[in-house]
């Protein structure tokens, strides 16, 4: 039996600009390590702001949030920090590479601020994550050398340095053409099935969603 590496528990949302409007309503489920999971509903269902408050971005929010047996309702955002550097990587529909550094340096970077491994062990395991990803040739080279697609993949890879337990991703293939996010997709699978990680993604492709192990769709601020 898998073990929940994620629990939502009657999480509730408001946003009070200007009325006050219930975003999310006692939404609850859990993920279990290992599942794909992902998350669709019309545009300004609350995808995103369900993202955001189960990522720890977002703290304002009523109901619990257990992540690894843990409760994050109370944890000061320094704890948090933490907990989203060494247990949760993030894909976004933008890479947010930064041009200054190589791609290497750029994958480099969340396992340099985690501080627990030397500068080596880290471009070591920065070199390992683009060779899941099929890009380790382009290591050296500006992100701004690369395609689409490959930016892409080194946003993975950098989300994966610090072998965190789950990925979350906001529309990670919404910028890609159809090669590039089924190339995205296949790679999210194997990460599932062959490396035992968690995956949950907001997608706003249904051929994506089908394709994933679970689907939790959204409507109204609940789950449908
Ligand atoms: N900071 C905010 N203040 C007030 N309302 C907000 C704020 N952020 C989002 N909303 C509203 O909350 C609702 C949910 O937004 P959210 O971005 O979570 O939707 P979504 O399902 O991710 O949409 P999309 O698919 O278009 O990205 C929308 O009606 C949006 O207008």
């Amino acid at each position: 039996m898998n073990k929940v590496v994620l629990e939502a528990k009657e999480i509730t949302k408001y946003f009070h600009d200007p009325v006050t409007v219930k975003i999310l309503d006692k939404v609850s489920f859990q993920l279990k390590q290992s599942e794909f999971v992902s998350v669709i509903g019309r545009s300004g269902c609350g995808k995103s702001t369900l993202l955001y408050i189960l990522s720890t971005m977002d703290t304002d929010y009523e109901g619990d949030l257990i992540i690894d047996g843990v409760s994050m309702r109370d944890k000061k955002e320094g704890e948090l920090a933490i907990v989203r550097n060494e247990k949760i990587g993030f894909v976004f529909q933008f890479h947010y590479l930064l041009n200054e550094f190589s791609v290497l340096r750029n994958v480099m970077l969340p396992g340099l601020k985690l501080g627990q491994f030397s500068e080596k062990e880290i471009e070591h395991r920065a070199y390992e994550k683009l060779k899941i990803l099929g890009i380790e040739k382009e290591a050296l080279k500006d992100p701004n050398q690369l395609s689409g697609g490959q930016k892409q993949r080194v946003a993975i890879a950098r989300a994966l340095i610090n072998d965190p337990l789950l990925i979350m991703g906001d529309e990670p293939t919404g910028n890609l053409d159809k090669k590039n996010s089924e190339i995205v997709f296949n790679i999210f699978q194997e990460l599932a099935e062959e490396y035992k990680q968690t995956l949950l993604i907001v997608t706003h492709d249904n051929e994506f969603a089908a394709r994933t192990t679970r689907i939790i769709e959204m409507e109204d601020g609940h789950i449908k």
